[in-house]
């Protein structure tokens, strides 16, 4: 199938001759094109540009493409959300209202509810039950332009269910189309059942669980809540370490409660990012800017807990590349809408428009080791491209609490058309 996006007032494209994420100015540098078109076959990106250049660059696929109108509207890359807990059984509606009154979300969690809630309810919802609900959470992330999804486990905390969680996310890359990359976070919580006898559950994590993750080859990346009352920065080291060694890329959560030194562990591991560092220190966001780690920022997390967000302003200016993604979760972060979260990047940490989309596309690609293939508008990337119902990129954040989403072309194909998705399963 051949697709030519005409007519549309602005393509952000994203285009850079940077090698990698984008750092301080760069993530200003969104590249506009106006009254641009996107050029499409099959599944590829052929050129983006101005309609009398490709009817002469290209003009049989020109001629024969099917024609998508974008008058009055912008196109950009399909967004990337880069850290999510997208398979969990349950909600958990009842700790939102408990912290409406006053509790903590540390002290739910140490009183068995929190991730140990949500553990118990996905230990107990079968992989038929988790499919479907995910595969229906899958369709909202579409329809609010998301094309690329991080899923992490760790709501089993015990082989057979972080497996199944696995296992559902690997199904559904399979079925659905918006693309999976999945996570093993194991070591999300230390079990109950493991109470004082933390380093017990991970040696478990190290000799059980990661072999058989890196064998059946059902993540790419390891993860650890490293964080006081949950996983010592030396226990999260070893956990990490014994991950590399298998091949699977570190991620941390890092300094999202109390300040853990968990920055300059990822740094010093070799993280590809750090994650949540509300309040990572500032020691730790240098060692991140030195080492090229990436800041996952996660400001619906700040924003439902009632925390302070982290200093993303600081972060880009001291040479951190910056991420932003919705942390979907039962828990601190039940939301599937990654544009309302970039309005919070814009309104509470300082970022620009600009900044907010550079860090929903590309160097969320890069968080996923994915920004050769997705996160621009460039020849022979993935044809993951929206069309948002807005006259110029500045309202996407100015019209705030919306769904611009117009169209989603993922993988070269038209899956949601006039906000509507299209049941092409
Ligand atoms: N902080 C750790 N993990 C999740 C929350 C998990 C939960 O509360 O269920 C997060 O990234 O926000
Ligand atoms: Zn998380």
């Amino acid at each position: 199938m051949t697709i030519l996006i005409r007519n549309a007032n602005e393509v952000i494209t994203l285009r850079s001759n940077a090698q990698g994420p984008r750092t301080k100015e760069q993530m200003q540098e969104i590249a506009v094109v106006e009254n641009g078109c996107v050029l499409i076959e099959e599944d590829r990106i052929v050129a983006v540009g101005a309609f009398e250049q490709l009817e002469v660059d290209f003009p049989d696929l020109v001629r024969k493409a099917d024609i998508i109108d974008a008058t009055g509207k912008i196109v950009m890359p399909g967004l990337v959300d880069c850290h999510t807990h997208l398979v969990h059984g349950g909600t958990r509606e009842q700790e939102f209202n408990m912290r409406l009154n006053g509790s903590t979300y540390m002290e739910i969690m140490n009183a068995g509810g929190g991730i140990h809630a949500t553990t118990k309810r996905t230990r107990e919802t079968s992989f038929e039950e988790l499919y479907e609900k995910t595969m229906q959470h899958l369709d909202v992330f579409l329809k609010h332009g998301v094309t690329t999804v991080e899923a992490k486990s760790g709501y089993g905390l015990d082989w057979d269910t972080e497996k199944k969680q696995l296992e559902v996310a690997k199904q559904l890359q399979a079925t659905h189309d918006v693309d999976i990359v999945s996570t093993f976070m194991g070591a999300h919580a230390v079990p109950r059942d493991y109470k004082e006898r933390e380093d017990e559950f991970v040696d478990v994590v190290i000799h059980d669980m990661l072999p058989k993750v890196a064998e059946l080859k059902l993540a790419e990346f390891n993860d650890v809540f490293c964080e006081k009352g949950v996983f010592t920065p030396e226990q999260s080291q070893r956990i990490l370490e014994a991950g590399k060694a298998l091949g699977l890329t570190p991620k941390i959560h890092a300094d999202e409660i109390e300040p853990y030194q968990g920055a300059e562990l990822a740094a010093e591991v070799g993280a590809i990012s750090a994650e949540h560092l509300l309040v990572a220190s500032d020691k730790g966001i240098l060692k991140m800017a030195e080492a090229g780690t990436i800041a996952v920022l996660l400001p619906g997390t700040a924003f439902f807990l009632r925390a302070p967000y982290a200093r993303g302003r600081l972060m880009i200016d001291e040479g951190v590349p910056v991420a932003i993604s919705t942390d979907f979760n039962p828990g601190s972060s039940p939301t599937m809408s990654l544009p309302f979260i970039m309005n919070l990047a814009c309104m509470h940490m300082g970022m620009t428009l600009e900044e907010v989309l550079t860090a929903t596309t590309i160097n969320a690609a890069y968080a996923l080791n994915r920004g050769k293939q997705i996160g621009s508008l460039e020849a022979n990337k993935k044809a993951d491209v929206l069309i948002l119902d807005v006259a110029n990129y500045k309202q996407l954040q100015y019209f705030y609490g919306m769904n611009h989403t117009h169209t989603v072309i993922k993988n070269g194909q038209v899956v949601v058309q006039n906000g509507i998705l299209l049941n092409n399963r």
